[in-house]
């Protein structure tokens, strides 16, 4: 409940054709309905059942059904009496031709307001759900999948779309519709009305009890579709090397089996879903016929006018409509309550990394980064990967981390900017905690380069840019200038306006490489955090890349990730991480004269090259 309670604020925000849709519907609905009354005096009078009224009654008060049929009766009779059968029954057929065109006037309107309000909210969920997306913790996505999370985005929100949105109108609209012509059957027989009644909320429950299932199928399909797009994101990111081994007919058979999976979880919904329709057909179907039956006896034994049982089987008639659209409408509602739940599942999950009450504000960096004691698990259950970490990052200087695989070295760099915050111990910019500035404050004091070029599907000038405001085009040229990058972009076919493709991938290594750098200047960042590039390029597209990260790093704080330990000579300090710990630490000339770790390190790279 609490997912529809959501949908419902999210309702809220278009009140106005909200409004105009109820009210369309409730216009709607009285068309609909005001034809009925019409009927029975008609046909009475028609079949000559009753004798043409020649007096109007004393009193006609809207809660005496008797004193209103007298004084339709009144009418149609002078009616019948002055303009004649014929044109008497072509008038009427004109005022029910006319209630229709209203009605269905009426209703476009209702569906025309309900348009907006549909594709609005698909917007604004997908929105919420985006930017939802970009506050969540990295140790979120580690732990979900990346594709359970596209399908969610994508196939979810479409589901909310088809399943519930789709039959607002009907929810807006059918009950108006039932209750007026529920309201006249009840008017007409009361006994009538009640047992028809019953039979409605007997075939109601039995259409209710499907419905439920759905939604727990529908969850089951969802999640089965979001293993496949994981599957095929994966995979597409993985091509190269699933055809260097020779590995598709592995691979489409991994991913045939989670298709097979998800159909046959998607045929026993449908099986389920299909049984909706002819199950409310037929529950339909006995309704009616029990009704002809228990009416037209009511009708022999002569407690009911033959007219007054055809009025009420009109007016009946024009409640199995919106009846059986409302119990579509629950069956939809049941399948995409399921998906909802998985849109909210994501929607309601905390950011562990907020800013503090009153949390400080930072435009520049004095005295340098210091970190103590730090200790470090990504989540509970898996084993801790840094264990009492303690260095200085001062002001000005540049501190390499070394060491071999999984040592730790990224982990630290991630926890500079609050990617995570450490289980124990403390990290501080001049003095006070990470956590008591503000958390855009923070990071906006540092300028990553990662091992691997970060780019997205867009123009080289944006990506330069990449959400900084105020940038001048002379700057962003500078910048790229600097990166040793302005020769490449300005030989592509539009320059900085050049599509780099997805994630760059219209471009060559190096100067993917070059344009992080480019990005990177522009920020102008107080202290750099450089994990170096694993990939080899070519020897001048090295020195390129080399060149522009040594003018990024002129007379600035940098932490370097060094994964050749060639470039990380100059660094004020070096630190080896073994396992998580902290082996040995001081300058390349010192470490070497000591023989121990970072030693045998250089000797095993020199002797790898
Ligand atoms: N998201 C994660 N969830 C759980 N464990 C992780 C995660 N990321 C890294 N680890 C583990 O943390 C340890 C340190 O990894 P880290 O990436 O910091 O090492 P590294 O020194 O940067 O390695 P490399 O030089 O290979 O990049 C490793 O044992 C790794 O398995």
């Amino acid at each position: 409940m609490n997912s529809f309670r959501r949908l419902l604020g999210y309702l809220a925000n278009y009140r106005g054709l909200v409004t105009l849709a109820i009210v369309s519907n409730v216009l709607t609905a009285i068309f609909t309905v005001v034809a009925i009354p019409l009927f029975q005096p008609f046909l009475e009078l028609l079949f000559e059942q009753v004798e043409p009224v020649t007096e109007a009654p004393a009193e006609v008060s809207i809660f005496d059904v008797e004193s209103i049929g007298q004084q339709a009766n009144f009418w149609m009779s002078e009616f019948i009496a002055t303009a004649g059968k014929e044109t008497a029954l072509a008038w009427v057929c004109g005022f029910i031709l006319l209630s229709f065109l209203f009605k269905n006037l009426f209703r476009y309107a209702a569906l025309f307001f309900m348009s907006p309000v549909r594709s609005g909210i698909v917007r604004d969920l997908r929105n919420h759900l985006y930017a939802h997306l970009l506050q969540l913790p990295m140790g979120y996505f580690t732990e979900e999948r990346k594709g359970n999370l596209l399908s969610r985005i994508t196939s979810d929100v479409q589901e909310v779309e088809s399943s519930i949105l789709n039959v607002l109108e009907a929810i807006f609209r059918e009950p108006f519709i039932i209750v007026g012509a529920l309201g006249y059957m009840i008017i007409t027989s009361p006994s009538l009305t009640v047992f028809v009644f019953g039979l409605m909320i007997f075939t109601g429950v039995v259409i209710g009890g499907v419905g439920k299932q759905l939604k727990r199928s529908s969850t089951v399909i969802q999640e089965k579709l979001g293993d496949i797009v994981s599957r095929t994101e994966e995979s597409l990111g993985g091509l190269r090397i699933i055809k260097s081994f020779g590995a598709e007919k592995y691979q489409a058979g991994r991913f045939a089996e989670l298709n097979d999976s998800y159909r046959h979880s998607l045929v026993r919904l449908l099986w389920r879903r299909d049984l909706s329709s002819p199950l409310t057909e037929f529950l339909g179907i006995a309704t009616v016929a029990l009704l002809l039956w228990y009416g037209s006896r009511e009708v022999f034994s002569g407690s009911m006018e033959a007219s007054t049982f055809i009025s009420f089987i009109f007016a009946f008639y024009m409640v199995i409509d919106p009846a059986k659209n409302l119990s579509k409408a629950w069956y939809n509602i049941q399948k995409g309550l399921g998906a909802l739940d998985r849109v909210e599942e994501v929607l309601d999950l905390p950011n562990a990394i907020v800013d503090n009450q009153g949390a400080r504000t930072r435009d520049a960096v004095e005295t340098g980064l210091s970190l103590r004691s730090v200790s470090f698990q990504y989540s509970n259950h898996t084993p801790e990967v840094l264990y009492d970490i303690s260095f200085d990052l001062p002001k000005g200087k540049v501190v390499a981390l070394a060491g071999g695989s999984g040592g730790g070295k990224s982990t630290i760099a991630d926890l500079l900017p609050r990617f995570y915050d450490p289980t124990s111990g403390s990290i501080t910019l001049d003095g006070h905690d990470l956590r008591d500035y503000r958390l855009k404050d923070l990071r906006d004091r540092f300028g990553i380069v990662s091992q691997e070029a970060i780019l997205f599907n867009d123009t080289i000038y944006n990506n330069i840019v990449f959400g900084l405001e105020n940038v001048t085009p002379d700057q962003v040229e500078e910048a790229a200038r600097v990166a040793n990058a302005h020769d490449f972009i300005t030989a592509t076919p539009a320059g900085y306006q050049t599509n780099i493709g997805d994630r760059g991938n219209k471009l060559s290594g190096g100067q993917r490489q070059r344009l992080t750098i480019a990005r990177a200047i522009l920020r102008n960042p107080d202290v750099l955090i450089l994990d170096e590039a694993t990939s080899a390029l070519d020897a001048e597209s090295e020195r390129l890349v080399q060149d522009a990260l040594q003018k990024l790093m002129a007379g600035r704080t940098a932490l370097i990730i060094a994964h050749r330990l060639s470039t990380i000579q100059n660094a004020d300090e070096i630190i080896v991480l073994d396992r998580g710990r902290i082996v040995e630490r001081g300058t390349h000339l010192g470490l070497l004269g000591r023989g121990g770790a970072y030693s045998k390190l250089v000797a095993l790279q020199a002797a790898n090259e």
